[in-house]
Formats: C-alpha cells, sequence, structure tokens
C-alpha cells in the first residue's frame, strides 16, 4: 500500500514538472523576442564579447539590430544600441527599467544593495539619492566647495610648474587621479582624512575595488560554474577588499562619531551620521549604509572625472590645433596668466564643447550601469520579460552614424558650439551621464571640477609626449583598459613647459 501510494506522489510530481516545462516553452515559443546571436549551451553569447564589450556588442548590434537580446550563461542580457530604444528603456518605460541587477559582490560587499549606484529601485534609493543631492552635490553644495578645489588644483598646478622648470615629465593619470581623489575626500570625508597616509591607502583599495570589477562573476551568470570563481581568486579577493574597505571605513565613520556627529558642522559624514540619530521625516538608515554611501561618492566620483580629464588631455595632446584653440578661448576669458577661475570658465564656451565632445567620444562609463527589467514589457513590438538585464551601450549611441552624421567617429568639438544638448540626458543621441530616474546625480560636482582643472593645465602649459620609437602612437594613446568605467591602458606620461 506504502509503496503504491510513493509511486502515486511521485508520478504527480513528475507530471506536474513535465506540464510546467511544456507550458513555459510554449509561452515562451508564443512570445516574439527581439533578434539574438546564434548561443552555446551553458555559456550562451559570452564567448561573443571581447575585452572592449562596447565594441564587441556594437559589432553584434551591426549584424542583429539596436535591440537585441543575448543571453550571458543563463541570464538574458537587453542590449540597446540607438538613440530610438534608448528614448523607448530610459523614457517612455522609465520607471520599469529602474532596477539594478544584483550579483554576488552586491549581495556581499554592498549588503544587497544598501549603497546607491546599486541599490534596487524603491523608497531606500529615493531617500538616499536625494539626501546626496541635497546635502553634497546640488549646485549651491558643490558652489560652496570652490575654495577647496582651487587650493588642490593650485598645489596639483605646483608640482606641475616644478616638473615644468625641470624639464622632468609628469605622470598625469596619476596627477589628475590623486587630485580628484582628494577634492572627493575632503568633500565627504572632511579634512582630516587628506593626509598622505590616508589618501594612499584608499588609492590603492579603490584601485583594488576596480580590478575585481573586471573580473566576470561566473557564478552570477552560470550557477553550476561558480567554484571557478573561487578556483580564480575572485571569491578571496572580494573578502579581502571587503575587509580592507570595512575597516578604513569603520575607522571614517568612528572618528566622526567621536568627535561629536554634530550637523552643524558641514561634512558629509557628520551630515549622515545626524540623520542617522535624528530620523528626519521617519528616514532611517543604518551605521552602515553610512559606510556604503561614502565609499559610493568615492568611487563614482573620482574615477569617472579623472578618466574624462585623462582623454581630454590625451586628445587634445594628439591634436595641436584643437589645443590652439582652446587656449584661444581660456586666454580671451581670463585675466590672470597664473589661476583661472570659476567665474571665468563659465564663460569659456569652446573649453565646454570640447568636454562634451571628449564625453561623446570617450564617455568614461560606455555601457552606463546595467538596469534590470521590473515587469514584462512590450518594447518595439517584442515581448521583454522581467528579470532581464538590460545594457544601454551609450558608446555605440554617441557614435551613431545615423544621428550625428558621417563624421560621428571624428574629435570634433565644434560640432557642440551651436547645440543645445545637454548632460540631462534628454535627447537619447547624448547620454554619457545615463538619463531617467537613475540619471547620474554628479554631473555638477564633475563639471565643476573637469572645466577649471582643463583651463588652468592648458594655460599656463604646453604639453607634448614624447615620440615613441616603436609601434604606433595612435594605437598606444588611445588604447582602453578593461572594466565597466574605461580609462587609458596606459597612463598618460606628458611634458609640461611654461608658455
Ligand atoms: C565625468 C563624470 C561622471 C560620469 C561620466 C558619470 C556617469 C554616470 C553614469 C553613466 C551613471 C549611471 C546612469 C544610469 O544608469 O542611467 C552614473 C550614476 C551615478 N553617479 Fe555618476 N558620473 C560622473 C561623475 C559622478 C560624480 C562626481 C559623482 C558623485 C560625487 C557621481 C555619482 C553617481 C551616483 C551616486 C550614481 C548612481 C545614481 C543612481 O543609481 O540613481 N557621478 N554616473
Amino acid at each position: 500500500m506504502e509503496m503504491i501510494l510513493v509511486s502515486l506522489c511521485f508520478t504527480t510530481l513528475l507530471a506536474f514538472f513535465l506540464l510546467k516545462k511544456i507550458l513555459q516553452r510554449t509561452a515562451t515559443s508564443k512570445a516574439n523576442l527581439p533578434p539574438s546571436p546564434w548561443r552555446l549551451p551553458v555559456i550562451g553569447n559570452l564567448h561573443q564579447l571581447s575585452l572592449s564589450p562596447h565594441r564587441s556588442l556594437r559589432s553584434l548590434s551591426r549584424r542583429h539590430g539596436p535591440l537585441m537580446l543575448l543571453h550571458f550563461g543563463s541570464v538574458p542580457v537587453l542590449i540597446v544600441s540607438s538613440a530610438d530604444v534608448a528614448h523607448e528603456v530610459m523614457k517612455t518605460h522609465d520607471l520599469k527599467f529602474a532596477n539594478r541587477p544584483v550579483g554576488k559582490a552586491t549581495v556581499k560587499f554592498l549588503k544587497g544593495g544598501r549603497n546607491l549606484l546599486l541599490s534596487p529601485y524603491g523608497e531606500y534609493w529615493r531617500q538616499m539619492k536625494s539626501l546626496c543631492v541635497l546635502h553634497l552635490l546640488s549646485n549651491k553644495m558643490v558652489r560652496s566647495f570652490e575654495k577647496l578645489r582651487e587650493e588642490e588644483l593650485n598645489m596639483m598646478m605646483e608640482k606641475v610648474e616644478k616638473a615644468s622648470s625641470s624639464s622632468a615629465s609628469v605622470n598625469l593619470s596619476e596627477t589628475i587621479f590623486n587630485m580628484v581623489n582628494t577634492v572627493v575626500s575632503r568633500v565627504a570625508l572632511g579634512k582630516k582624512y587628506s593626509g598622505e597616509k590616508s589618501i594612499a591607502n584608499l588609492k590603492k583599495m579603490m584601485r583594488a575595488a576596480m580590478d575585481i570589477a573586471t573580473v566576470f562573476p561566473v557564478g552570477d551568470y552560470i550557477p553550476c560554474l561558480a567554484w571557478t570563481d573561487t578556483i580564480r581568486g575572485l571569491d578571496h579577493k572580494l573578502e579581502k577588499m571587503n575587509k580592507s574597505v570595512y575597516e578604513f571605513l569603520e575607522n571614517v565613520v568612528r572618528e566622526h562619531e567621536e568627535e561629536g556627529g554634530d550637523k552643524e558642522k558641514s561634512d558629509f559624514v557628520d551630515m549622515l551620521l545626524w540623520i542617522q540619530k535624528e530620523k528626519p521625516n521617519g528616514f532611517e538608515i543604518h551605521r552602515q549604509d553610512i559606510k556604503l554611501i561614502i565609499w559610493d561618492i568615492f568611487i563614482a566620483g573620482t574615477t569617472t572625472t579623472s578618466t574624462l580629464l585623462e582623454w581630454t588631455m590625451t586628445e587634445l595632446i594628439r591634436r595641436p590645433e584643437t589645443m590652439k584653440k582652446l587656449q584661444e578661448d581660456i586666454r580671451t576669458h581670463s585675466r590672470s596668466n597664473n589661476y583661472v577661475t570659476e567665474e571665468e570658465t563659465g564663460n569659456m564656451k569652446y573649453l565646454k564643447a570640447v568636454i562634451k565632445e571628449i564625453l561623446r567620444i570617450h564617455p568614461p562609463a560606455p555601457i552606463l550601469i546595467p538596469r534590470q527589467l521590473s515587469e514584462n514589457v512590450k518594447l518595439k513590438g517584442y515581448d521583454i520579460a522581467a528579470g532581464t538585464q538590460v545594457i544601454i551601450n551609450a558608446w555605440a549611441i554617441q557614435r551613431d552614424s545615423a544621428t550625428w552624421g558621417s563624421d560621428a567617429e571624428e574629435f570634433k568639438p565644434e560640432r557642440h558650439l551651436d547645440s543645445a544638448l545637454d548632460f540631462q540626458g534628454q535627447n537619447f543621441m547624448y547620454i554619457p551621464f545615463g538619463s531617467g530616474r537613475r540619471l547620474c546625480p554628479g554631473i555638477g560636482f564633475a563639471m565643476a571640477l573637469a572645466e577649471v582643472t582643463l583651463a588652468n593645465l592648458v594655460n599656463r602649459f604646453i604639453w607634448k609626449v614624447e615620440s615613441r620609437t616603436v609601434g604606433d602612437d595612435d594605437q598606444y594613446h588611445l588604447a582602453e583598459a578593461f572594466g565597466v568605467e574605461v580609462c587609458r591602458k596606459f597612463p598618460l606620461i606628458a611634458f609640461p613647459s611654461s608658455l
């Protein structure tokens, strides 16, 4: 009797699972899915990606269209490669596409997305974002940090001046990165953390975090091969980084607590601690969340802004004509040979056009930050299922000749002189800061620092790079590093000489 019952249960279960599979297949086969390139079992389309995903994805989209469905392992990933489709995703259906995928690193290191960059869309994200804008990134706050920017920039210029007078070279990539990092550190953490030792330590951790971001997390996409992450050392690296970053951030928070966490004090950590204590409007943040938000500001604020300046100097040194025009623009609007002020940069149209063009042709985040669809949607007539990840290839969109014309691949700041395009992501042919609800909140912060830094670097010095005896100069200088955030592969080493 018992045997009959067990067999009956087993058969019913089997029938149930078979039926479920058949129903799922029928549903998928009925769905009108976007075009997909062929894929392999287990790994899906992963073998079709190169170390420059924005480039390989553009090649694929040229064959399969601006809306493609790939599979990274078992995970469906939608690839958007035209302004038109980007408009549908980030404007028409922005709310449904406002989530971020949650991978192993997000769960472990970011406590499931209690930071801002990768936080799931919802009330916590909304509150955190407005808090960061209000207390750190608003125009008013950005303006209030002008003196601090000037101090750090002057210190950087002194170092360049020294190199110039001894005909020595400057590692511009590193020099710019250090200056930007110090500004972000002083603004977010207060003066006491601007000492050489803690900055050096912080930089090492940030580099480690960026390195980890370049390692593909196999387990997130092919669960049956998750063990390879352990063998490749990814899990260990993640653990190690987790420990050192948390120790550093714990130290920062503790020191601020010991000093009182006073609302009247001006740094961002004090403000977060005050919010944690007082819970204004009933908003609760935990001590742990404060560390994650600070970390976000470091990662998002430093790497992108320094990469923008690094590519700008690279392109200008390659193009003496453009450099000359920029110097003329600066001299027309600046009263001093010594320090160009932020007020003066406000009138420099060519300077702004150069920066806009760099963000078009070398966007620091070429595939933005991935999104995830929260409910089923019909997009351009195709059925897209909830849970699908979404990559918006801003790099491909910003080089699309259908919208930018036949010279789309060329670096031409002049195209922005009479154009109404801005950074707010309202025109989807130009989205270096993303668009919609997830639009970057650090635009003003980044621009204030980038404009004044560029104006001063170019106003005071003539820059040259050493001729290379072997290899193609362009291939060397335009080579891109691998990562979510794409900077130069090789550092920019240049010789400044006073004008
Ligand atoms: C040239 C400089 C910068 C570039 C190119 C840049 C680019 C981006 C991009 C593409 C996104 C994702 C947008 C999307 O998903 O639609 C983003 C998000 C973000 N950025 Fe920036 N960014 C820059 C500077 C900054 C700075 C200076 C800060 C802060 C100090 C910052 C903080 C953030 C934050 C917190 C987010 C997450 C927003 C969210 O998920 O709601 N960024 N940024």
